[in-house]
């Protein structure tokens, strides 16, 4: 037996259609819900996805635009842009492309950006909101993952999930969107003691830590559901997350794929917070 594959792409798709039926009905009521990004120097990573990010946007109907800026720019500049897209009422979703250059301060620049514009769910006003269970913005990679999770119709409450990996970007809000849906939940990180025994208890395992074969089929009960956040490269230069995905599927009930699992979820999930703001500002 081997696994069902969750895939990101079809999923991402669906979410995307509907994200244009909701855009056509801001539209008729003549808002157009318009994100910002800004994109400091000229990583060539950052540049592919903020373009995808671009087209994403527009072929849902929302605008999008990207401003580029030099690495030289000082923070004290990036800040003051940020500041002028806070309180022009057209802009309803502000993203700034990480990492940003050695000589600024990331978390400076994301908590300058107003909460209700954050469509990262980075400010740490969305991080609280998200923690207290109120409305606010949840981090996009997160919040894809529970999509998956809800698309095959996954019952969380009482389940046993593992989050490995302890990032404010990925596991943090994911161990707490799983704990909001009453699944018991364990955070690993690298000083856990005997990861695989933890592991081979858990229903649902998110890896999220950034390395290739964190998690391997020995480490994995049959039939759980294995969600892969990892964004890697082989030897080969190819695209592969932080599971063994050939040996996992083995063992898996539920696997996501790297490219076309949680990747265009993400992005997927940035249409939704931009959507969600621009109707929140326009009640
Ligand atoms: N402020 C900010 N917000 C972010 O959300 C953010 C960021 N900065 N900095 C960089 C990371 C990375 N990230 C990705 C999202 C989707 C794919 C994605 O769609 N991946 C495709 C493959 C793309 C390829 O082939 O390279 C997939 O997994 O199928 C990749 C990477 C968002 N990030």
């Amino acid at each position: 037996m081997t696994a069902q594959l969750i895939d990101g792409n079809a999923l991402a798709r669906q979410i995307r259609a509907e994200v244009a039926g909701r855009t056509e009905g801001l539209k008729a009521r003549g808002v157009q819900p318009q994100l910002s990004i800004i994109l400091v120097g000229e990583d060539p990573a950052s540049q592919v996805y903020t373009r995808h990010k671009v087209n994403d946007s527009t072929e849902t109907g929302l605008s999008a635009t990207l401003e580029t800026y030099p690495a030289s720019l000082s923070e004290e500049d990036l800040l003051a842009r940020v500041r002028a897209l806070n309180a022009d009422p057209k802009v309803h979703g502000i993203l700034v492309q990480l990492p940003l250059p050695k000589h600024m301060d990331s978390q400076k620049v994301i908590e300058t950006i107003s909460p209700t514009k954050d469509v990262d769910g980075f400010h740490v006003a969305s991080a609280g909101a998200l923690m207290v269970g109120r409305p606010g913005f949840w981090p996009c990679t997160p919040y894809g993952c529970m999509k998956m999770l809800e698309s095959i119709g996954y019952e969380l409450r009482g389940k046993h999930a593992v989050v490995i990996g302890r990032s404010n970007i990925v596991g943090k809000p994911m161990a707490m969107m799983l704990l909001g849906k009453n699944a018991t939940v364990t955070m690993c990180h690298s000083a856990t003691r005997d990861l695989k025994a933890l592991t081979l208890q858990a229903d649902v395992v998110v890896a999220a830590v950034g390395k290739r074969n964190v998690l391997t089929a020995d480490m994995v009960k049959p039939g759980a559901v294995v969600i892969d956040v990892g964004m890697n490269r082989n030897d080969e230069g190819k695209l592969c997350g932080d599971v063994d995905f050939e040996g996992v599927k083995q063992v898996a009930g539920w696997i996501t794929p790297v490219p076309g699992g949680v990747g265009p979820m993400t992005r997927a999930m940035l249409l939704v917070n931009t959507l969600e703001a621009a109707e929140r500002a326009s009640p």
